[in-house]
């Protein structure tokens, strides 16, 4: 579903967000609610030359791979009535213009479960994006992030925030991924400091 035919008719959509609109939307929405989607496991595997990187030393961002026994936990945010063209025009700047990520619906579940999940709308960057980075070592990774940034800020900023959302709201998910990056992000950090 292209997100102009979501405009054409929606009053309300629901967008999930698993990296930084998690804790940066910028976008009016009526309501959010942590949960998470089926089928895929978030990687920062992504590279980002214009958020949190350049040309010459682009930073790492996330992207969603496809695994049939994975989850990923994140925000749904409802947006409605002209929030949805609004917040739509945004993101297209944001994500796909500077971000390269492309969307696709995906089946949306609260986090409590009690309720049948919604079609949400996410934004994805697949293996074939220009700016894919692929797989590396938590090491090497954590490198990465720890001496990028961009126009918008450090690449560090970027990856400590994630962590932070996944422990205050996901305290249950075990997100091995992520936090063995922050904590060799931030192993690098310490050395760059004692080296001053
Ligand atoms: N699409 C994912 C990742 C979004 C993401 O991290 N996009 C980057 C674009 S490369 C971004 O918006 N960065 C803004 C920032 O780093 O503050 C999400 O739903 O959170």
């Amino acid at each position: 579903m292209k997100p102009q035919d979501i405009i054409a008719g929606k009053t309300s959509l629901w967008i999930f967000g698993y990296g930084s609109l998690v804790w940066k939307p910028d976008f009016k929405y009526k309501r959010s609610k942590v949960g998470y989607i089926q089928g895929y496991k978030r990687r920062f595997w992504h590279g980002d030359n214009f958020h949190r990187g350049n040309d010459e030393l682009p930073g790492r961002v996330v992207t969603l791979i496809e695994d049939d026994d994975a989850s990923t936990w994140g925000v749904a945010f409802e947006v409605t009535g002209s929030q949805v063209e609004e917040s739509l025009k945004y993101l297209n700047v944001r994500e796909t213009v500077c971000g390269g990520y492309k969307t696709k619906m995906v089946d949306f579940f609260a986090g409590d479960g009690s309720q049948p999940p919604v079609q949400a709308l996410l934004y994805i960057a697949t293996t074939d994006n220009p700016l894919y980075l692929g797989p590396a070592s938590p090491e090497e990774i954590g490198t990465q992030i720890a001496i990028c940034r961009g126009k918008t800020g450090h690449n560090l900023e970027y990856l400590l925030r994630l962590a932070e959302f996944m422990r205050k709201s996901c305290p249950q998910v075990e997100d091995s991924h992520l936090f063995s990056i922050e904590a060799a992000a931030l192993t690098v950090v310490s050395y760059l400091l004692a080296a001053q």
